[in-house]
């Protein structure tokens, strides 16, 4: 699969070559420095047009206790990626996903001018064979793991990285390719980032009180973004 030549240079029927699009999906309860400094980072390193942050109405992995209303965690999203070319949106609650195989394929559906590469943290990738389909996903789309304090190991250890080592492609030959034909896993080495959402919780519980009132329009779908409760229903947009 590595072995086989980049495929040509992809062109749209307009000529122009589709958007390149970094998808990072996450609970951003709240949103943080990391976050920021990861996406510009892996703009630069994948040559990506942009990076969209996909606020998740509620991860299937994560208890929901604790879990800030989606309304004041888009608001800590939309003030963290402000002057970036970041885009923030909670469109899985409008396609009515929850798991990411299938926001993903939904995603490409929608948007077919776009190519999407999946962005993660190497915590991700430790329990990444626990997600829905974990293997349609690899199949799907490509990959890019950005290394994490505390997760070094992850990016060797774990089942979902034992089966996407031959995969394996460096940024600049990424960034070089024409179209992306997954599976590709590309590492993203920089130094570490400690920053953490947990840590911020521990430090200010009451984060979300911040955002009560923010009105705000989805940066992708330009609806509003209105509801303060937890885990919305998919489709209640
Ligand atoms: N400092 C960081 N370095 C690398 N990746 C990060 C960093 N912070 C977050 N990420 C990645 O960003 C995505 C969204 O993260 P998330 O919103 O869960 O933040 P978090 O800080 O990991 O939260 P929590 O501490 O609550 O688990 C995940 O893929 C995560 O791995
Ligand atoms: O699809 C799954 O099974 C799945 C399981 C766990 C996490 N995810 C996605 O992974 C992303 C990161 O989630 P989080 O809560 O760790 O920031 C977010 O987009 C989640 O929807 C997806």
């Amino acid at each position: 699969m590595t072995d086989r030549p980049p495929p040509p240079f992809h062109a749209s029927t307009t000529g122009r070559r589709r958007r390149r699009v970094g998808l990072l999906g996450g609970s951003f309860n709240p949103a943080h420095g990391g976050h920021r400094r990861i996406s510009l980072f892996a703009i630069d390193a994948l040559g990506l047009d942009e990076v969209w942050w996909l606020v998740s109405p509620g991860n299937p992995l994560k208890p929901k206790e604790g879990m800030a209303p989606l309304a004041a965690r888009y608001a800590s999203a939309v003030a963290q990626s402000r002057r970036a070319p970041i885009r923030v949106t909670a469109i899985e609650r409008e396609l009515g996903t929850r798991y990411t195989v299938d926001t993903i394929a939904a995603l490409q559906n929608r948007f077919s001018a776009h190519e999407f590469v999946w962005l993660m943290g190497s915590d991700n990738l430790v329990t990444f064979h626990k997600w829905r389909a974990w293997r349609r996903i690899v199949w799907s789309v490509p990959i890019a793991v950005i290394a994490r304090p505390g997760y070094e190991m992850a990016t060797v250890a774990s089942p979902a990285a034992a089966m996407l080592r031959r995969f394996r492609v460096d940024p600049a030959q990424f960034r070089k390719r024409g179209e992306w034909s997954a599976p590709i896993l590309v590492t993203l080495r920089f130094d570490p980032d400690a920053r953490s959402a947990t840590a911020i919780r521990a430090g200010a519980p009451d984060w979300a009180a911040d955002y009560r009132d923010a009105a705000l329009r989805d940066q992708i779908t330009h609806r509003p973004i209105t509801d303060f409760s937890i885990d919305p229903e998919p489709g209640s947009a």
